[in-house]
C-alpha cells in the first residue's frame, strides 16, 4: 500500500467546487479515475497498474474523505484487491461493489476489504447483487436489485435510488472501465447521473492492450478546470447540461476540455 504524502495545498481550493457540499441532502455522484495519455486505466484486463503520482493518489483519498460511499465494479476488486477505505483522515466511507453474480462471495474472506473491516480501518462493503444470485450464509451485506434481462445490467438510477434510501447522499465512483464508460452515457431521460468528473492524467502510455476508458458516444465536458502537479495533471468538470451535448455534436463528437 503506497504511503500518502502531504497534499499540495492548492489542490484543496481547486477541488472544492467539484465536491459535494457538507450540507448536501440531495444525491451527489463524483466520477474519478486515473488514466494514461492513451486513455488507459490499467495495462490489461485484471492487471493492477499504478498510474497516479503519490500526490494525486493522496488526492483520491482526500476526495474519498468528502463522500459517504465509494463504488467500483467487481472486476476492479478481483484485479486490485483494493482497500476502498479513506486513509486521508478519520472518515468512514462505505465500499459499494457492483457484482450481479455475487463473485465477491468466493474471495471475500481473503480480501483487503475483509482485512480492513477486521482491523477496524474500513467499513463493511455493501454488494449490489441480482436477485438470482441471492444465497444464504455468507455474512456480507447485500443490496438485491434486478438486472435488466436483456442487458444483464442494473440501471444506475435504481442503484443510486436504493443507496439514497439507505441514507447514502454522496458516492465517489472509481471504476473500472465498464462502470466509467457506462456512466459517461446519458440515461433514458437524456441526463447524466454524474455530477462531477475528476480525472488524473499521468504522462505515460499503457498501450493498446490496456483497459480503455472511451464511452460509446462523444461528449463535451463543461465548467472545466485544470490543476498541474509535480508530474500529473487533474481535469475537473461537469456533465450536466444540454449545451455539452450540442458542443460535442458541433465538433463531430470530439471531447473538448
Ligand atoms: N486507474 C484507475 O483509476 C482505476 C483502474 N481500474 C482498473 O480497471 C480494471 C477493471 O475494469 P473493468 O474490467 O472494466 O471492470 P469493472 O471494475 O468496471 O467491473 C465490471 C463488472 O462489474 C459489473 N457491473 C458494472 N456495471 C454494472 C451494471 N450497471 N450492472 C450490472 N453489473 C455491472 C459487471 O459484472 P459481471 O461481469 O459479473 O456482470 C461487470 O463485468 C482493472 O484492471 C482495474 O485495475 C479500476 C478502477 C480505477
Ligand atoms: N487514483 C488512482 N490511481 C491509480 O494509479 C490507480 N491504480 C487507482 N486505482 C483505484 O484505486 C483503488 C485502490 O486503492 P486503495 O487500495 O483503496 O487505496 C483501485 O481499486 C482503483 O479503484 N486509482
Amino acid at each position: 500500500m503506497a504511503p500518502l504524502v502531504p497534499l499540495p495545498q492548492d489542490l484543496i481550493p481547486f477541488l472544492d467546487r467539484y465536491l459535494p457540499r457538507k450540507d448536501n441532502d440531495d444525491f451527489f455522484v463524483t466520477l474519478t479515475y486515473a488514466q494514461s495519455l492513451d486513455s488507459r486505466i490499467s495495462k490489461g484486463k485484471g492487471i493492477q497498474t499504478i498510474i497516479s503520482h503519490p500526490e494525486t493518489k493522496t488526492m483520491t483519498h482526500y476526495i474519498r474523505s468528502h463522500h459517504d460511499a465509494i463504488l467500483v465494479g467487481i472486476n476492479t476488486v478481483l484485479a486490485d484487491d483494493p482497500g476502498l477505505n479513506c486513509r486521508y483522515c478519520d472518515h468512514d466511507i462505505r465500499p459499494i461493489i457492483i457484482d450481479p453474480s455475487f463473485k465477491l462471495r468466493t474471495i471475500f474472506q481473503r480480501s483487503k476489504l475483509h482485512e480492513n473491516c477486521v482491523n477496524g480501518v474500513g467499513l463493511a462493503p455493501l454488494v449490489v447483487i441480482d436477485r438470482h444470485s441471492l444465497v444464504e450464509g455468507h455474512g456480507i451485506d447485500t443490496l438485491v436489485l434486478d438486472v435488466d434481462p436483456k442487458t444483464g445490467k442494473f440501471s444506475w438510477l435504481d442503484i443510486f435510488k436504493a443507496l439514497r434510501e439507505k441514507g447514502i447522499r454522496s458516492v465517489m465512483v472509481e471504476g473500472g472501465a465498464t462502470v466509467i464508460n457506462s456512466l459517461l452515457r446519458r440515461g433514458e431521460d437524456g441526463l447524466f447521473v454524474v455530477n462531477s468528473l475528476i480525472v488524473t492524467v499521468a504522462p505515460i502510455y499503457l498501450g493498446s492492450g490496456g483497459v480503455e476508458v472511451s464511452p460509446r458516444e462523444g461528449l463535451a465536458v463543461e465548467d472545466v478546470s485544470w490543476w498541474r502537479g509535480k508530474r500529473d495533471v487533474v481535469c475537473c468538470g461537469r456533465l450536466t447540461s444540454e449545451a455539452g451535448r450540442l458542443a460535442a455534436d458541433e465538433q463531430g463528437g470530439e471531447v473538448s476540455c
